[in-house]
């Protein structure tokens, strides 16, 4: 699970926003380049000026050293860590700071920008995209103008306005309308180089999807779309957009962002950030239950059957299987006494401690303190007897028979304390185990799920892992969470107190004490005071943290027992779920939204849906549209931003020579695109031999995942690709890759609609239906 620190991002947003009656020169509704780069520098004065002065609070509060009471420190600690989110968030947004201008009727001026900005007086310079006031910029057309005259796009290059565009709404306007026209800003990011670093689109919302963006929180919205809508985009300003209008309630109660794998969740990490937001947890799919991470399932017939909601009955049955009785008396030792502990003693302790209603581990405690109570009776009443009636103090009988080894055996016979882990290691490496829990399956399918001791956990294991300890309650796993959250502490006061000692070293050489101060001393002492974890570190560590917000992404690949899961992490069921059922590739997607949800939430939902590919141009489109719908696959058509220059490439060549050509088609989007990212999308078994053979071309440029300014050339299989975008795209063996998905079309329409400029298809083996229209390479 992945983390991104701090949650105080307060102030600009929240700054009271006034007319913008102010002495700052706004440039007039003529006004040109050159003005709105005078009134940019501006902005970026006021956010330097704000800067240093986030720094020297933070160096100030820093400076007072690390000395104190425990309170002192505390307090230092709060405040340091209060300035550097906002020092953090300032300097997030610094890139392309300011993106709009609208123009209304009546003469006001609204700057519209990353966050809010006003002068030292509360005078408005600039307003947060999310505010209620920027809503128009996004919305506003010529047929429902909103009070808008004009909307204007500031186009920056880091801190540099290279461009202004306007959209003049007010037909009264448009003589003296400027010529910038239409939707350039738009373009112009769409066509831009890709980096292999997801982007965020807040100066080029569109109005399908900002209304998706700001609609309410509660309830369970899906947001349903075609390969390149927006979905990912929509779904991560959308939790900017909440953590702006509930900030105090979701900065305690954490929103948790799920993805399908690492590799996406890495593409998607920066969006949030750049939006100013940093408090939020971020996890994939394997990585869900704390301090484990599921590998891949290797046998997709396995994560479908581990993917049912079934297992929480399987699960269920396995905890309760751990509850045995004894066949016949038996007797136990205590201090050279026997006892016979017999059948009816086991049921009725057992039948006592279920009555508790505690989950399994928890209730142990009290069978244990039945039948150790029952059995000092019986040694006690032999003693008794011995002693012929001179009664003797018993009370050291209790310790004694818990201590006895012939007990303690024979009750964890009968009620063996259990991890979630153990739970599956028997339930999965001992047969008669999964028998008895599972009779509802077949012993095809049980044969299936079997595997070795120690086999690694998989990404469809964690969801049982979390059903499973639902079930068993706590016992090490509390003792597992709290020494987890205080690790977290730990490592936070550790980073702390670095700093402090830091800042402080020049002050305690002035006094001739350096090297009086630590900081793992300070850090210990700090330790001593708690709570200092925010909501989203504690939530990191803690399986059972409830969240205020979940987004789901890529959801139509979730399994039942994924959703089951998820649906307990936020009890009030405030979801936002985006995905595309017809990309469903694994073995457990979903067919509908309808299907895939009504177990947890009935028919309470909202569908929403995006009709528009920005990322993906017509020509390349239309290709995956007809292989998609050649397999049978119930798309809408899409429609696209960009007709595209290349026509897609589709290549047959011998199946000797498959690698090569792949490579060589490689080379030859290498050399087409100048630069970007190109992205070889293969079978499995030829991944890594691909990769090697590029790499003895092209070196480092070769890398994993979604890639990079540096990594420009990846080569990675279809499920990896699920959610990324490539500038080029070399799609290789596409029967293979229809083959490695069990038949389903969903990951071969996923590799095709992947490129925002080109698409490279060779394959040695016949083409599947579809392709045959596409014209062919020359
Ligand atoms: N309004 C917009 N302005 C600029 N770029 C946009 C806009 N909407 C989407 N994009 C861009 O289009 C591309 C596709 O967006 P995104 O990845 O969110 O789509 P998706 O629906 O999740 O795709 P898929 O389901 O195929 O993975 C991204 O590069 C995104 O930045």
């Amino acid at each position: 699970m992945r983390i991104q620190m701090s949650d105080s991002i307060s102030s600009a947003s929240a700054e009271p926003l006034h007319p913008a009656t102010h002495d700052v020169p706004v440039p007039p509704l003529e006004g040109g380049l050159e003005d709105e780069r005078r009134y940019v520098a501006v902005l970026y004065r006021r956010l330097d000026e704000l800067r240093d002065e986030k720094h020297d609070q933070l160096t100030q509060v820093r400076s007072t050293g690390a000395v104190g009471t425990m309170q002192n420190i505390s307090e230092r600690d709060a405040f340091a860590t209060m300035y550097e989110d906002r020092l953090a968030q300032l300097n997030a947004v610094d890139d392309r700071l300011v993106f709009g201008r609208l123009d209304l009727d009546g003469g006001e001026c609204r700057y519209i920008g990353r966050i809010g900005l006003t002068t030292d007086d509360l005078q408005r310079l600039m307003i947060d995209w999310r505010a209620p006031e920027a809503g128009v910029f996004y919305q506003a057309t010529a047929f429902e103008r909103h009070g808008v005259r004009r909307r204007r796009h500031l186009m920056l290059r880091r801190r540099e306005v290279q461009g202004i565009e306007d959209e003049v709404l007010d037909v009264d306007m448009l003589a003296e309308a400027t010529e910038n026209h239409g939707d350039g800003a738009l373009l112009a990011a769409l066509t831009a180089r890709r980096t292999g670093q997801m982007g965020d689109i807040v100066a080029t919302i569109q109005a399908e999807q900002d209304r998706i963006i700001r609609s309410e929180m509660p309830g369970v919205m899906v947001v349903q779309g075609g390969p390149g809508t927006g979905k990912t985009a929509v779904a991560l300003h959308r939790a900017a957009y909440l953590l702006y209008g509930h900030r105090e309630r979701l900065k305690s109660a954490g929103v948790l962002i799920v993805g399908p794998n690492p590799t996406f969740m890495s593409y998607i990490e920066r969006v949030l950030p750049s939006l100013g937001e940093t408090g939020v947890v971020m996890s994939s799919l394997a990585d869900l239950y704390p301090g484990v991470h599921g590998v891949e399932e290797e046998d997709p017939r396995v994560a479908e059957i581990k993917g049912r909601l079934d297992m929480v009955d399987v699960v269920a049955a396995a905890v309760a299987d751990r509850q045995r009785t004894i066949d016949e008396p038996r007797h136990v030792e205590v201090e050279g006494i026997r006892a016979k502990v017999t059948p009816a003693m086991i049921r009725r302790a057992q039948e006592r401690a279920r009555a508790t209603g505690k989950p399994y581990n928890e209730a142990r405690t009290t069978f244990v303190k039945v039948m150790v109570r029952e059995i000092a009776e019986k040694v006690e009443k032999t003693l008794n007897k011995r002693s012929e009636g001179n009664e003797a103090d018993r009370s050291y009988l209790t310790e004694d028979v818990r201590s006895s080894r012939d007990v303690r055996v024979l009750l964890n016979l009968c009620w063996m304390p259990r991890t979630p882990q153990h739970l599956l290691e028997d339930l999965f490496s001992k047969p008669e185990y999964l028998r008895r829990a599972a009779p509802q399956l077949d012993e095809a399918e049980r044969e299936l799920l079997r595997r070795a001791p120690g086999a690694p956990l998989t990404t469809s294991d964690v969801p049982l892992l979390d059903e499973a300890a639902e079930l068993l309650g706590d016992l090490d796993d509390s003792a597992g969470r709290e020494e987890a959250r205080q690790q977290a502490e730990r490592d936070k006061n550790l980073e702390n107190a670095q700093k402090a000692v830091e800042n402080a070293a020049p002050q305690l050489e002035e006094k001739g004490i350096e090297g009086f101060l630590d900081a793992e001393g300070v850090a210990a002492m700090n330790t001593e005071t708690a709570g200092r974890l925010s909501a989203a570190e504690q939530a990191q560590v803690d399986r059972t943290w409830t969240y205020g917000h979940v987004v789901v992404d890529e959801a139509q690949e979730l399994s039942a027992m994924q959703w089951h899961v998820l649906m307990r992490r936020c009890p009030l069921k405030s979801f936002t779920v985006v995905g595309d059922t017809a990309q469903g590739s694994s073995a457990t997607a979903a067919a509908s939204w309808a299907q895939a949800m009504e177990p947890f939430v009935g028919d309470r939902l909202r569908v929403e849906e995006l009709t528009v590919n920005y990322r993906t141009p017509r020509r390349i489109v239309d290709l995956a549209e007809r292989v998609a719908r050649a397999h049978g696959l119930p798309i809408t058509s899409l429609r696209t931003v960009r007709d595209g220059e290349h026509d897609p490439v589709v290549e047959s060549v011998d199946a000797d020579r498959l690698q090569a050509s792949a490579a060589a088609a490689v080379d030859a989007e290498v050399e087409r695109l100048g630069e970007g990212l190109v992205a070889a999308i293969v079978p499995e078994p030829m991944v890594e031999p691909l990769r090697r053979s590029l790499r003895g071309r092209y070196g480092d440029r070769v890398g994993e995942g979604a890639g990079s300014l540096a990594q420009d050339i990846v080569v990675l299989g279809a499920d990896d690709a699920k959610g990324l975008e490539f500038d080029a795209v070399v799609v290789v063996e596409p029967a293979a890759l229809l083959r490695e998905a069990g038949g389903r079309i969903g990951s071969l329409y996923v590799a095709l609609t992947r490129p925002t400029h080109a698409l490279h298809v060779v394959a040695a083996e016949e083409l599947p239906p579809g392709f045959a229209a596409a014209p062919d390479a020359d």
